[in-house]
Order: C-alpha cells, then sequence, then structure tokens
C-alpha cells in the first residue's frame, strides 16, 4: 500500500505571511491526520521561510502516524533532526537560495558524505531516505550509501505527464524497478497532483510512500482540505 504523506509547508507559508499563527500548522498535521493521511512531511529550510525548526519539535508530539522530515544535512538540520527523532528523514541536496528543490544528489559523488549521515540517523533509529533523480545508477549510489529508501524526484514526469505521460513515466519505472531489484524502500515527490499521480501509482504499485504538498494545499483552497485528502488518496487506490 503506498502511504500518502502531506507536504505542510505551504501551510506555514500562509501563516508566515501575516506574523500571527494563523492558519495553524499543528491544527492542520491533525486534521490531516483524521482526514486519512498516512503522514506529515515538512521541509525546514535554512531561512525559514515557511516550516520554522520550532514548527519541527512543536509537531512531533502530535503527529500519530509517519513524520518525514526533509532537508539538505547542514549541522543546524541534523541537530534539529537527532532532536526530534521522526519517523524518517529525506536527505535533500538543496541549495540555501533555492526557490525549491530542483534535483537530487549525485550519489556516487557524495558517497562518502552521504554514507556517514545515514549511519548518524540509522544509529539514532530514524529510517532515510535519499532524494535522486529518477536514474537507475544513482538508486544503486544510494543502496551503496546504506540507505533504506531512495526518493524519486518527480518534477520530470509532472511537466512532461500531459505531452507524452508514457514517455514521462518511463525513467521512472527504470529506476523504480531497480530500487525493487536491491531491495531499497521506495518513496516519490515534487509536483504530483490528482493530475498525475493515478497514473504514476498505476504504473508503480510498489511505491512505499508518495510526499505531496504545493497541488494538494492549492486543491485544499478549492475543496477543502478534508475533500482533498480523501481525492488523493482515492487516487492511490
Ligand atoms: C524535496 C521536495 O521535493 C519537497 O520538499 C519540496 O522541495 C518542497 O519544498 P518547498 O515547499 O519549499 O517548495
Ligand atoms: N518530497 C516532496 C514533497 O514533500 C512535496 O513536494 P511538492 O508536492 O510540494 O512539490
Amino acid at each position: 500500500m503506498t502511504k500518502l504523506s502531506v507536504n505542510i509547508n505551504k501551510v506555514a507559508t500562509l501563516r508566515n505571511a501575516r506574523g500571527g499563527n494563523n492558519p495553524d500548522v499543528i491544527e492542520a498535521a491533525r486534521n490531516i491526520e483524521s482526514f486519512g493521511g498516512q503522514g506529515i512531511t515538512v521541509h525546514p529550510r535554512p531561512d525559514e521561510r515557511h516550516i520554522r525548526y520550532q514548527d519541527v519539535r512543536d509537531l512531533r508530539p502530535i503527529i500519530t502516524t509517519e513524520f518525514n522530515i526533509e532537508g539538505n544535512p547542514i549541522d543546524s538540520f541534523v541537530k534539529l533532526v537527532l532532536e526530534v527523532v521522526p519517523t524518517q528523514v529525506t536527505l535533500v541536496p538543496d541549495g540555501h537560495d533555492q526557490i525549491t528543490s530542483n534535483h537530487g544528489w549525485d550519489t556516487l559523488e557524495n558517497r562518502n558524505f552521504l554514507t556517514d549521515i545515514c549511519h548518524t540517523f540509522s544509529q539514532a533509529g530514524i529510517r532515510t531516505s535519499i532524494f535522486v533523480d529518477a536514474d537507475p545508477k544513482m538508486v544503486e549510489g544510494a543502496k551503496a550509501c546504506g540507505a533504506d529508501r531512495v526518493e524519486l524526484y518527480t518534477e520530470p514526469y509532472a511537466s512532461g505527464y500531459n505531452s507524452n505521460r508514457e514517455a514521462a513515466i518511463a525513467p521512472f519505472v527504470a529506476a523504480a524497478e531497480e530500487a525493487r531489484r536491491i531491495g531499497l524502500g521506495l518513496n516519490a515527490g515534487h509536483d504530483l497532483s490528482l493530475e498525475n499521480l493515478h497514473y504514476f501509482h498505476s504504473r508503480i504499485p510498489w511505491t512505499d510512500e508518495v510526499s505531496i504538498g504545493h497541488a494538494l494545499i492549492c486543491d485544499a483552497l478549492y475543496m477543502g482540505l478534508k475533500p482533498t485528502v480523501e481525492k488523493y488518496l482515492i487516487a492511490l487506490k
């Protein structure tokens, strides 16, 4: 069964716009779980443009499903994750000034660094996932780093979906088959939406978890959070 982990970064974006606590990320997380969401994902960036480090601390005790913290493993991020001990940590190679994530790790070039980081988190009992492009070599490299899972960066699939979905999904099926072959867990995320999620899942049903934020929160502005979460869960049937 593929779990839906809802990324609530954009709830925090809206909250920070006015400087108060509305919308409340804690209430959003509680609601998402009550509506059937099987995980909460956050990506605390160094500039705290949306999710703040204190949000991560505040969310930990109230999350009853899976808690996935994504980020570039700079010292402050590593310290926060070890303090909070989430279900999973997802290592993302974002630069400080990136508007959003736009590529995965080179797991061959960064093998020693990623191996050390994965070991540190594994020793703390945290599942590790490495964010990679849909490339079987990068998947294999993540396994060599000792990661439990990879997360496939799915923006290229999403952007190619409308013009040729068969072509868009092909590299992801190849990368996902490599993960399955070598016994690596499989996550996916970035720009997945109600439009493209069902097809992705129909072609790669062994995906363990999809983490979805931007499109889902935008959909919720039109349809409401409960119906939106329910629609995303149906797309994973
Ligand atoms: C790794 C990934 O794809 C998500 O964390 C995405 O980067 C969301 O980050 P923003 O919400 O800051 O765009
Ligand atoms: N790992 C992907 C994620 O958490 C959310 O990405 P997006 O749906 O906001 O593009």
